[in-house]
């Protein structure tokens, strides 16, 4: 089972003339088929990734704040502009599993699965409170033990908790669950190690249509490579440029 396809229903839409249909890449978006397990979303901040996927959320019925379909907590300014817009056709039939991850509101998530009432609360996140671990643990245990079986995963920025080491093993970790499992992944990301997962889509949300690019065309790739191998030329430029308006 897979997310084949999103498509925006323009006819319902009452103006393009405000958010999100102002961001560039939203605006000319009309439809967008996932050909593989592994899609990444890429792109300059406030491109637009982040809207999309939570609007996939939303259609998903996951809550938009971060977790699955039965995690029901609120979290403010968690609603999805994007959401109500969009159709999601899903091949054969729809996946009712899944988890949105939200680096910026998992404080939240952890807090709730805290207040949950259930003797066996901690069984999907390695046996603790998340809220006792640290955050790359705690992502690393949501990986680990609650991603399994049939799903979409649908992850804002991952790596925001994982040091490099880390990163790597979430890429085992992904292709144990692409691979074996059938687990669908859309990936929000600026990583430009996980971007280095084989066999993935990466689309980009930098110009006025999102577009599949190659992994050594990103700037992910070419800017950490670049600074990666000349970084005292870099470093020079950049700390003696003059700074506009300064
Ligand atoms: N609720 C909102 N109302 C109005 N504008 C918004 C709202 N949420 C986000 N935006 C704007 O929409 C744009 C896209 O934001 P979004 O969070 O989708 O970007 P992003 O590509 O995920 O960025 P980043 O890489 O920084 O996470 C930004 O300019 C942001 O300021």
């Amino acid at each position: 089972m897979m997310l084949k396809q999103i498509r925006l229903k323009e006819e319902s839409i009452p103006s393009k003339n405000t958010y999100p249909f102002i961001i560039p890449a939203l605006r000319h978006f009309s439809s967008l088929d996932f050909k593989k397990k592994v899609t990444f979303f890429v792109g300059e901040n406030g491109s637009g990734k982040s809207t999309l996927l939570e609007a996939i959320a939303y259609q998903c019925q996951f809550n938009t704040a971060g977790g699955g379909r039965n995690n029901s907590y609120d979290v403010h300014s968690s609603q999805s502009d994007l959401g109500e817009y969009l159709q999601l056709s899903w091949s054969p039939t729809k996946l009712t599993n899944g988890f949105f991850l939200r680096a910026e509101s998992f404080y939240e998530f952890a807090t709730h699965i805290d207040q949950l009432e259930s003797a066996n609360k901690y069984a999907s996140y390695g046996g603790k409170s998340l809220l006792q671990q640290s955050h790359g643990e705690s992502f690393l245990s949501l990986f680990l033990h609650r991603f399994k079986g049939e799903a979409i995963y649908l992850l804002d920025e991952p790596e925001a908790a994982l040091s490099p080491q880390r990163q790597l093993s979430f890429l085992r970790i992904l292709h144990d669950l692409a691979e074996t499992e059938e687990c669908q992944f859309i990936i929000a990301t600026h990583s430009p190690i996980l971007l280095g997962y084989p066999n993935a889509t990466i689309l980009s949300f930098d110009g006025d249509q999102m577009e599949e690019v190659e992994y050594e065309n990103t700037e992910h790739y070419q800017i950490t490579k670049y600074f990666l191998q000349y970084r005292e030329k870099m470093l020079r430029d950049i700390l003696e440029e003059e700074i506009e308006g300064m």
